[in-house]
């Protein structure tokens, strides 16, 4: 399939009978020929309509701006949509912010080194020097940001600048800083934490200590949209694996390791590849 033709369309809307035929037919009639077609409702009448559209436009009879604009007025409006196109041509920018633990970065980076992650990586940032030969083994930029208890503001003052206009998408490999409200604005639903948890249990900090401590019979990972909350944005993405009493935090922390890497990589890449939709603090994922 070509990327260079390939467009997206993500519909949020009141559901009713017709959403379907009347999307279908306005890129029909437009020359686009849609190769993939993913819906939800929530309920069998009155409730929220959820589709992802992927269609082909090597026989657009308009301009992507033009079609946009029609599509606002003859099917958004009369529907009530929240919609959005997206190109896959043009790829999402994305920086990566980490500390210390290389696990999850270096999985996300080498999954894109090897193409399995449609983005155009343009930083990585870390409040450690530790990974730095790690990053430019890839030929990529690592900023040293330290963070203090003293100086976070003027950090992530400096962090924001260097990601102004380089980044769709942040994603937080493991980084162990709390981001403040105002940074988290600046990129609504375009922060990825992983949480070596399977939320909502074990938020914040430690939550290997936390469940072996509680004496779980499973560890998880979780993906999830950063909001100023700690570790309550939306859900992405989520796995788990069986533990025992066998097991000690050590064991956990190496176990957790291999989930944490997995659920991060499919999370940045059903984002990359414009498959969620974010409702509410919860998310459909068209995977
Ligand atoms: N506003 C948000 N910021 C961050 C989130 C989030 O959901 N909302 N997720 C965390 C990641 N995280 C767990 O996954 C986490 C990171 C750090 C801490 C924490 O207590 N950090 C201390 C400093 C610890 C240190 O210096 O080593 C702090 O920031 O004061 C808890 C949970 C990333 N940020």
């Amino acid at each position: 399939m070509s990327r260079e033709t390939l467009a997206r369309l993500l519909i949020t809307c009141p559901d009713r009978p017709g959403i379907v035929a009347a999307v279908s037919t306005f890129l029909f009639n437009h020359g686009a020929n849609i190769t993939d077609l993913q819906q939800h409702s929530t309920d069998p009448e009155g409730g929220t309509f959820f589709m992802r559209l992927e269609f082909q436009t090597p026989h657009l009879d308009v301009s992507r701006g033009v079609l946009e604009r029609a599509f606002a007025e003859a099917v958004a409006e009369r529907f009530a949509m929240e919609w959005r196109f997206a190109y896959a041509e043009e790829p999402k920018k994305m920086a990566l912010l980490v500390s210390r633990y290389d696990h999850a970065l270096l999985e996300v980076l080498w999954r894109w080194s090897r193409g399995e992650l449609p983005a155009k990586v343009s930083m990585v940032i870390s409040n450690h020097p530790d990974l730095e030969p790690a990053v430019r083994a890839f030929g990529l930029p690592y900023h040293h940001v330290p963070v203090s208890k003293e100086n976070k503001a003027e950090a992530e003052a400096s962090i924001l600048e260097l990601l102004e206009g380089q980044a769709d998408l942040v994603v937080l490999a493991r980084y162990m800083q709390i981001l403040s409200a105002d940074f988290v604005s600046r990129f609504p639903h375009r922060i990825i934490n992983i949480h070596h948890s399977f939320l909502p249990a074990f938020v914040g900090a430690s939550p290997y200590r936390q469940a072996y401590e509680r004496g779980v019979k499973l560890i998880g990972a979780t993906a999830h949209y950063v909001t100023e909350e700690l570790d309550q944005g939306p859900i992405i993405e989520q796995d788990v694996a069986r533990v025992s009493h066998r097991h000690s935090v050590e064991d956990l922390v190496e176990l957790g390791r291999d989930l944490e890497r997995q659920v991060l990589a499919r999370a940045v890449r059903w984002h990359l590849e414009d498959r969620i939709i974010v409702h509410g603090n919860k998310t459909v994922v068209f995977s």
